[in-house]
């Protein structure tokens, strides 16, 4: 696999808030195409992570590029050009409360694009539908939703630039077994039917063995494995063998593995 086939390259990040270093040197190289899951204890810094490569965190040093540029020092136009190609989903959702989902999902298209109001509303359904919302939902303010289709409906607003990469923050946080299940299929069949590269940060192992091509796991400031899951699994590190040989890890290999061929 050429560099050209990596659209996100991060090389030597160094992140520090006072006296406490979060990324020392860190290396992490995305494909297209793929579903990267990001994995770590708490506080290993997956989020400020994705907050330096997309552009929101300056880092201290080093560098994260997105389709080779810098989001945290490019200039306006690179970061609108850029920025059009990437969708985001925090954990909430982080919709606008005051705006019905619809709403929601229309702001991007307004910002990039001037388009006929039925036209725009054409859109927006289409990527409501996309996210698995009925068309009904695209009348409802956020706090009149399930935490599910809030989720959902963050997601039909990711995508509403057509993006070429989605990056995603603890996605399942927060849903129920099945909820989290039908979200991780919905990111499997987005990924495989648009080409989407994926960038997920998540605690839950059951999205790991369901979507992820590879993982990365964050330790001690760094990358220390990246890898198809079979064998960052089998990675020589205490916290790699505490998160995958625990109870939960091994209740997630059983689910996707029974019979123990793994
Ligand atoms: N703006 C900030 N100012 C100071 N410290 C910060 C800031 N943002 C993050 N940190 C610190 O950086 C460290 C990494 O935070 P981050 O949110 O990236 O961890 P994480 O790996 O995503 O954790 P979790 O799995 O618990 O969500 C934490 O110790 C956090 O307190």
């Amino acid at each position: 696999m050429s560099a050209a086939d990596h659209v996100i390259e991060v090389r030597g990040l160094l992140n520090r808030f006072g006296s406490q270093t979060v990324h020392d040197g860190l290396d992490l190289d995305v494909r297209r195409g793929e579903i990267l899951g990001v994995i770590g204890g708490s506080g290993t810094g997956k989020s400020v992570l994705l907050r330096t490569i997309v552009g929101l965190r300056e880092p201290t040093a080093g560098s994260a590029k997105v389709f080779g540029v810098d989001l945290s020092r490019c200039n306006d136009g690179e970061r609108r050009e850029v920025g059009s190609r990437i969708g985001l989903l925090f954990q909430e959702g982080a919709l606008f409360s005051s705006l019905t989902v619809g709403e929601n999902v229309a702001v991007p298209l307004k910002e990039r694009h001037n388009l006929p109001a039925s036209l725009l509303d054409k859109l927006v359904l289409l990527k409501i539908r996309l996210a698995g919302l009925p068309d009904s939902a695209a009348h409802k303010y956020p706090s009149q939703l399930s935490g599910g289709m809030r989720k959902r409906a963050g997601l039909a607003r990711a995508l509403a630039l057509d993006p070429e990469i989605l990056f995603l923050d603890e996605p399942t946080a927060g849903l129920d077994p099945i909820g989290a299940t039908r979200f991780d299929e919905l990111l499997r069949t987005l990924s495989r039917s648009l080409g989407l590269t994926v960038f997920l940060v998540t605690h839950d192992l059951d999205t790991l063995h369901a979507v992820c091509d590879r993982v990365a796991v964050l330790a001690g400031g760094k990358v220390i494995v990246s890898d198809r899951l079979d064998r960052v699994a089998s990675f020589n590190h205490p916290w790699v063998q505490d998160y995958f040989g625990g109870p939960r890890g091994r209740a997630a290999l059983r689910a996707t593995d029974p019979q123990g061929e793994h």
